[in-house]
């Protein structure tokens, strides 16, 4: 039995990881207070669900023991997962969207905006999401950034979205929606607009439960796709 230790189980994410390990016959939910001394000498990997100014010092803390640690909770920019690796940290898997259709189409984007320079993502969560823009939506402009081989223009002004990475991010927040991304591409005469959906907190279990079972990482992992066989684009 691997035994994961669930920090922010009482909140939406942690729930979700919960449940997915109760599901599994190979894992063990032992819960863990993450405003308390974060000692993880009973457990074998730990899932970090709660805020970011917490997952930093759950993050360190699961480093200096040596406990492999995935990460759920958003913040993790890519200047910040660099700070980690230039610490020397290890065994660190930070995952911004767990669910394997949102994996997905995060790539297929990096592969879209080889061809298509001007992109634009608007991202929409349900109205009780505290940061803005997502974790999701930083990521994939983040990993646009990293391939793309057009760029057209980018505005930076007022009303037009926060820029990452040159990429204008537009947040909306309204109840009845779980979370969705859209990441559109716009060419002469045509657009391109990749849609992911989640329709519940259901859709991270699989994701989670693959972060939790692979080995854990040297260094510092960003996202499902190494686990997914998906390559960013040459
Ligand atoms: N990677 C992914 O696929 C997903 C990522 N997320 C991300 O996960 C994070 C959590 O989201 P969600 O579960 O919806 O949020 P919730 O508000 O439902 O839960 C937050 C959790 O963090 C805990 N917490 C809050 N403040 C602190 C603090 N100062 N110190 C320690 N723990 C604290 C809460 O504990 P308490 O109840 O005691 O306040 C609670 O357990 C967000 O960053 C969100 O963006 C969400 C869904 C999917
Ligand atoms: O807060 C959420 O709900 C979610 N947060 C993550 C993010 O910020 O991208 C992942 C998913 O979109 C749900």
């Amino acid at each position: 039995m691997l035994r994961v230790g669930v920090l922010g189980a009482s909140g939406r994410l942690g729930a979700a990881a919960v449940a997915a390990i109760d599901s599994a016959d190979d894992l063990e939910v032992v819960e863990l207070d993450p405003r308390g001394g974060l000692e993880l000498a009973n457990v074998d990997v730990a899932f970090d669900a709660t805020i970011l100014a917490a997952s930093e010092r759950i993050v360190d803390a699961a480093v200096a023991q040596g406990v492999p640690i995935v990460v759920g909770t958003s913040g993790w920019s890519a200047a910040r997962v660099d700070a980690l690796r230039d610490a020397g940290a290890t065994g660190v898997r930070v995952v911004p969207n767990f669910s394997i259709g949102s994996v997905v189409g995060t790539h297929l984007a990096t592969i879209a905006a080889r061809h298509l320079g001007a992109i634009e993502i608007v991202e929409t969560h349900h109205e009780r999401k505290v940061d803005a823009p997502s974790g999701t939506a930083v990521r994939t402009a983040e990993a646009i950034g990293a391939v793309r081989a057009v760029v057209a223009p980018t505005p930076d002004e007022p009303g037009r979205g926060t820029l990452v990475a040159g990429i204008p991010v537009h947040a909306l927040r309204l109840p009845g929606v779980s979370a969705r991304q859209e990441v559109i591409l716009g060419g002469t005469g045509e657009t391109l607009t990749i849609r992911h959906d989640t329709l519940g907190h259901d859709a991270y279990a699989a994701g989670i439960l693959l972060a939790l079972r692979a080995a854990a990482p040297a260094g510092v992992v960003v996202g499902l796709d190494d686990l997914l066989g998906l390559q960013a684009p040459a």
